[in-house]
């Protein structure tokens, strides 16, 4: 079975707003059904519960599909109107401007699917799967592989596109194969080689042409090969360390997106950040983070703009003490002012 087949995976309405709503560019809308589908478009949806930073705009039009025919329904939705597609996973790696996102944004989170082959010991999941929960789920069934995993709070989908890892193991390791879906709504199987893999990143996040065709794919689905037939008391342990290390030398009890910066290799971002003495450096509700400097967390009431300014005061600061440019891991969506005053 794959997401296309499964069963009663339409969008719903139930917590959506159906009442006339005013979008960015002044049009008065309504909520939107997708033809053929009760899959349902919301105008001037707010996209701060959908990241894991808490704050940001609204999308000017969103949607979550729940299967493949009401995501391609999504995009030839998105064509026929001549809007920009913006594709959203779990939210854990983005910073959306506090204007929020024009054009449609679609949020891959509800393309739910999971089938673990005992035969070929792969994985195949939907986009929308969480990776955390699969590692768990691997972890009891002795299936070795992903216990790195756990603790990084995205979809099967945004890692694909982030290339996400941990403790030396990512997920161009053990990619099989990703299920893409064209502007145009056809699906294409894509293997790691054609994915264009290196450390946090893939053709997927777009870069120099003619790679850029790739920017514009969604995933739908992903395979990965894992090694089942262990002790699951030994892997569930193994995953439990990991966590462990995690909630010891990052900070969870905050909203992040994680590491913000890639680390420029030989050194360690979070080691540039503090022997620069930022940590702790506060801009509005946007700290460095005391566990981990490379983790701004929001303090509570943190604007998208002083989470950006920080970003960019950090990489001044950096660049001054040890002419080293810190590169973005976090993706960040809309309009950013440059100014940070
Ligand atoms: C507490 C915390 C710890 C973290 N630890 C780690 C870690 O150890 N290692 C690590 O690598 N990351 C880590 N992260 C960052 C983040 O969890 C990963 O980058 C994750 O893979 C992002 O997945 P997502 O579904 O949230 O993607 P999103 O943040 O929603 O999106 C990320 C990018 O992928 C694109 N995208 C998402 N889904 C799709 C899709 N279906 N098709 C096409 N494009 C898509 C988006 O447009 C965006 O460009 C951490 C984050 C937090 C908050
Ligand atoms: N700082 C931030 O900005 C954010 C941090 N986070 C953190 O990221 C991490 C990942 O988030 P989340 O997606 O919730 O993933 P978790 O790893 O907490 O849970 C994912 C799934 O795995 C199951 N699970 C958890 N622990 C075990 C275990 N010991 N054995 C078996 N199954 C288990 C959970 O089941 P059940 O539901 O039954 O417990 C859940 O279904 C968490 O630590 C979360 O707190 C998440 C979002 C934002
Ligand atoms: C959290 C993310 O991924 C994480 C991933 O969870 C961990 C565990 O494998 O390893 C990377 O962190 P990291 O390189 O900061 O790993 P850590 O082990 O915490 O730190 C590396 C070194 O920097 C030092 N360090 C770290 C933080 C700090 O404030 N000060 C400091 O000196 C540590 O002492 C250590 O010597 C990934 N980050 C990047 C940018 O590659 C993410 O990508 O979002």
């Amino acid at each position: 079975m794959t997401i296309s087949q499964a069963a009663g995976n339409v969008c719903t309405v139930s917590a959506l707003n159906t009442k006339k709503q005013q979008t960015t560019n002044s049009v008065e809308s309504e909520v939107i059904y997708l033809p053929n589908t009760d899959c349902a478009i919301k105008p001037q949806a707010s996209l701060s519960a959908f990241t894991s930073y808490r704050v940001g705009g609204a999308a000017d039009l969103y949607v979550s599909p729940r299967n493949l025919e009401a995501l391609q329904a999504s995009l030839k939705y998105a064509k026929e109107h001549d809007l920009k597609v913006t594709t959203l996973g779990a939210g854990s790696n983005l910073l959306v401007s506090d204007g929020g996102i024009s054009g449609l944004v679609i949020a891959t989170r509800h393309l739910r699917f999971s089938n673990f082959d005992p035969q070929t010991g792969q994985l195949t999941v939907a986009a929308g799967e969480s990776i955390p929960s699969l590692a768990w789920a691997a972890a009891e069934l002795g299936w070795q592989g992903l216990e790195w995993a756990v603790g990084i709070p995205g979809t099967a989908g945004g890692a694909v596109v982030m290339n996400a890892g941990a403790h030396n193991s990512c997920i161009a390791d053990m990619l099989v194969s990703a299920e893409v879906l064209s502007p145009d709504g056809t699906l294409e199987t894509l293997t790691p080689e054609q994915l264009g893999y290196s450390y946090r990143t893939s053709l997927l996040q777009g870069g120099e042409s003619p790679s850029e065709r790739l920017r514009q794919r969604i995933v739908t689905q992903a395979t990965l090969q894992l090694a089942p037939g262990a002790d699951p008391a030994k892997v569930v342990a193994i995953t439990k360390q990991h966590k462990k290390h995690r909630l010891s030398t990052q900070p969870y009890n905050f909203p992040s997106c994680g590491s913000v910066f890639r680390n420029p290799k030989p050194y360690s971002a979070g080691w540039l950040i503090e022997q620069t003495g930022l940590k702790g450096y506060q801009i509005g509700g946007a700290q460095v983070a005391l566990l981990h400097a490379n983790f701004i967390v929001n303090r509570g009431g943190a604007k998208a703009s002083d989470i950006f300014c920080l970003i960019r005061h950090i990489q001044h600061q950096v660049q001054e003490r040890w002419s080293i440019n810190l590169e973005p891991e976090v993706k960040m969506l809309g309009e950013f002012q440059s100014a940070c005053g």
